[in-house]
């Protein structure tokens, strides 16, 4: 393939499940037919990724997100549409497109149970036919990161959650892959590790060499490392732009929690509007141009406040927000700021 073709080439891709319908839904025109039922999982989804794009996947629960992911790695063959990965298709080239790619997914493992992580990575070694020199640096380089020799002798049975997760990754990028699909790298870890294993994966994007699609639920996660953002909602795509466009997101995360000791009479404030008032705490948002530092100056100054909360809006509420910006209904109340 050219360089100028894209390394993931996801066209009109459609997917439904069928499962079992209500058991209750037995007819007795047709005793032994038992109905089923028909989801979207995915519907009618383009989407392109270039060498060294670093693209957010997000969405809702159950919005299509693993089923993409399953249907990029071969795990899954579209009902209609079509899937190239570095130009071939994943699904019927599975062993060669498993060469171009590194997968993880959220707490499930791909190393061998009973085995330290050290074995497995030997393993690997074999199967990706790597020459030992290669093997030897690109371990060296994710101990450096992920300081795995700490715990790699020990059979992986044994790792807490953090250290496997460490190990999954590495084990996912021995073999230098084209392209990474991460399903939730860090749901479940500490920050100190979700801190390496952020450092490593900006040190991957920094490379430009990698194709790099992250699921997660972590909107930090995503302001560190993404520069595109691709949201799906019910099976469509609703939002693919680059992450300064997330002017809404940014907009929402804004706001703050004003706590007072009693529901306050309504709030008049110059830098800040006020989203939403639960009993006696205040959700405000500065206006354009105005800084959180500079309304809590104003609240203070003016207004009995107990405590002022930096919280922002959750993940979910940013994605709402995409969401209602992406509809064509007109969206309604505070776009989705939680108190
Ligand atoms: N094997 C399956 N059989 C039946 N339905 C399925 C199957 N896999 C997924 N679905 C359905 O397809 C839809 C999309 O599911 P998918 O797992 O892709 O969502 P998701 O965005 O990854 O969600 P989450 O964030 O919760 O992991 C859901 O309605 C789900 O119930």
């Amino acid at each position: 393939m050219s360089g100028v073709e894209p390394v993931i080439d996801v066209t009109g891709v459609t997917k439904t499940f069928r499962s079992w319908g209500a058991a209750g839904a037995w007819s007795i025109r047709r005793p032994f037919h038992r109905p089923t039922e028909r989801a979207v999982a995915l519907d009618d989804v383009h989407l392109r990724i270039s060498r060294g794009e670093f693209v957010g996947l997000l969405g809702q629960n159950g919005a299509g997100k693993s089923t993409l992911i399953k249907l990029m790695t071969g795990l899954l063959l579209p009902d209609t549409g079509t899937v190239r990965v570095c130009g071939l298709d994943p699904y019927a080239d599975r062993e060669r497109n498993a060469r171009n790619m590194g997968v993880t997914f959220g707490q499930r493992t791909q190393l061998w149970w009973d085995l330290p992580a050290r074995d497995s990575f030997s393993i690997l070694r074999d199967v990706y036919g790597l020459p030992g020199e290669v093997w030897r640096e690109t371990l060296t380089e994710l101990d450096d990161v992920l300081t795995l020799s700490e715990f790699w002798d020990t059979p992986v049975r044994f790792l807490s959650l953090g250290q496997r997760v460490r190990c999954d990754l590495a084990a996912a990028l021995l073999h230098r892959p084209r392209v990474l699909f991460l399903d939730e790298p860090t749901i479940g870890l500490d920050v100190m590790v979700k801190d390496q294993v952020r450092e490593l994966l900006s040190r991957l994007a920094a490379t430009g060499d990698h194709s790099v699609v992250l699921t997660t639920h972590d909107m930090a996660e995503v302001e560190a490392l993404c520069r595109r953002i691709v949201v799906i909602d019910r099976g469509r795509v609703v939002h693919d732009g680059q992450r300064d466009r997330l002017a809404v997101a940014a907009d929402a995360e804004q706001s703050f929690l004003v706590e007072f000791e009693t529901p306050p009479p309504p709030l008049d404030l110059v830098r800040a509007t006020v989203v939403s008032v639960k009993g006696a705490t205040v959700r405000v948002r500065p206006v354009p141009g105005a800084d959180r530092a500079e309304v809590t100056a104003e609240l203070l100054a003016a207004h009995p406040v107990c405590s002022v909360r930096y919280e922002g809006a959750t993940a979910e509420d940013i994605l709402r927000a995409l969401h209602q910006r992406a509809r064509p209904e007109p969206a309604t109340g505070a776009a989705g700021v939680a108190t």
